[in-house]
């Protein structure tokens, strides 16, 4: 297909999603814990955060009626210290997911070795929808109703989907506000001019390709001609399709919420980012798009879901036609499904390895600010290779040992830390 734009404005029903994201977080890891052996009280603490806030947030918008908006926080458990994780504006974002994506933070920051526990927060709203003095309004009501629980040596948000630098930006404003003091570590995520980090808006698709080089060497295929998905063209997937554009990959299928573009002589990626809007939509411009749906089950060596969760299932799964799935997303493929897939033979690289390169980096912001000595974007590049290698090492032999798929591994792996610093702090016992 060419990636000619031909000015259409195509309309795609966005994919219906599996949604049980907190049930499959739970049962997960309460497998893990068994193959540890942990009793069962270790379980029933770390099956849903420690504390979860849900406030209304009032927006006077730009035609003067006053709308109520829906917020989330939830912390999973700040055992190992404060917890860390990105806020998500999204109109499908509920509690349970975001208490599941919590959880996943705390495993993340264990596979990593960062000094955090796991938390995440979320508004229902579509800020595609919004005007700039809007979203502003929201961000800055959003972080006066979570002031008291959040902070520096607290709980350090950070941009999830549909947020970015300056979201972040205006929500640092108004912590400092509040507090009446620069605090820059309250919050990671914010543009460099305001003590951000070099490298944390790359920092979760560069740590996907990394994962994605180990895993070609692994299995000799080389990045070079690898033919790849990637569903989501935001943060995420469009820096990750650049630069496996870059390394000679075939990117032979994007989407976004309105659909999907499938080229099986690779996309002209370039062309894409250069096209794609500030919300990662750029199929809109085509009259050939396809669904979601269509190209998640086109053939590719490597299938990379980037947006949502729950979107590889047990009606999908069975028609996937790839060898390998990495999950750059949080949570896109359920249970069920990856059992058959790993019936079907194709290995999953999950979410909490495969995406945790964002978080790193965030972690690398974090001790900036609180030294206030930043460092080049050789030395965090450098340090997130280094973090994203062990990670995948630990979680590769944890899986060979345990004689386990690599999610199982993952949880195995992301889990005992945080349970070892609960029992340390003398919460459980095992
Ligand atoms: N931004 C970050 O640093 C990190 C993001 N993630 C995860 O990666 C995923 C993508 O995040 P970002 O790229 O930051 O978000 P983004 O907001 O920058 O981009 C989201 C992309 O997904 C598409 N999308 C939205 N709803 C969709 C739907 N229903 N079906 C198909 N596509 C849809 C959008 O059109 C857009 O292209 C999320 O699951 C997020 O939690 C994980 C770790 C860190
Ligand atoms: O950068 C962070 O602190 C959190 C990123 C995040 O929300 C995630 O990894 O899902």
């Amino acid at each position: 297909m060419s990636t000619e734009s031909l000015g259409a404005t195509s309309k795609k029903e966005p994919i219906i999603a599996y949604d049980e994201p907190l049930k499959e977080f739970q049962d997960i890891l309460e497998e893990a814990l068994s193959v540890l052996n942990y009793p069962p009280h270790v379980y029933e603490l770390l099956k849903r955060p420690m504390r979860f806030l849900e406030v209304s947030i009032p927006v006077k918008m730009d035609n003067g009626e006053t709308k109520i908006f829906q917020g989330f926080r939830a912390q999973h458990n700040d055992a190992p210290g404060p917890t860390k994780g990105g806020i998500r504006f999204h109109p499908d974002v509920t509690s349970d997911e975001v208490k599941a994506l919590a959880g996943w933070m705390s495993l993340k920051c264990g596979i990593t070795g960062l000094p955090y526990g796991g938390a995440k927060g979320g508004i229902i709203c579509d800020p595609r929808h919004m005007s700039m003095d809007e979203l502003e309004k929201l961000s800055r009501g959003y972080v006066r109703a979570v002031s008291q629980l959040v902070g520096p040596t607290k709980d350090i948000p950070a941009p999830d989907m549909y947020t970015n630098s300056q979201v972040m930006a205006w929500m640092l404003d108004e912590y400092d506000h509040i507090r009446e003091f620069d605090s820059p570590g309250f919050i990671t995520g914010k543009p460099v001019a305001l003590g951000g980090s070099a490298g944390r808006e790359t920092a979760t698709s560069k740590g996907v390709l990394y994962t994605l080089q180990t895993v070609s060497e692994k299995e000799n295929i080389p990045v070079e001609g690898m033919r790849i998905i990637i569903q989501g063209f935001g943060n995420v997937g469009s820096y990750l399709a650049q630069y496996l554009y870059e390394l000679g990959a075939k990117v032979v299928g994007i989407s976004d919420v309105l659909g999907g573009l499938y080229d099986e002589n690779g996309l002209d990626i370039p062309y894409l980012l250069e096209n794609r809007d500030s919300f990662g939509i750029v199929t809109n411009r085509f009259q050939n798009s396809i669904s979601n749906q269509e190209l998640l089950e086109k053939e590719c060596d490597v299938l990379i879901p980037a947006a949502i969760s729950s979107v590889i299932h047990k009606d999908n799964a069975t028609r996937l036609n790839c060898r390998i799935v990495i999950e750059a997303a949080n949570g896109p493929t359920t249970k069920e499904a990856l059992r058959i897939l790993e019936d079907r033979n194709i290995s999953v690289v999950p979410d909490i390895l495969a995406n945790s390169g964002g978080v790193i980096v965030s972690y690398f912001e974090w001790c900036q600010n609180n030294q206030g000595y930043y460092w080049t974007a050789n030395m965090v590049d450098e340090r997130l290779k280094e973090k994203m290698a062990e990670s995948f090492e630990k979680v590769a032999s944890t899986a060979k040992r345990f004689n386990v798929n690599m999610k199982l591994a993952a949880y195995i792996e992301g889990v005992q830390k945080l349970a070892e610093t609960c029992r340390l702090r003398g919460w459980i016992k095992f």
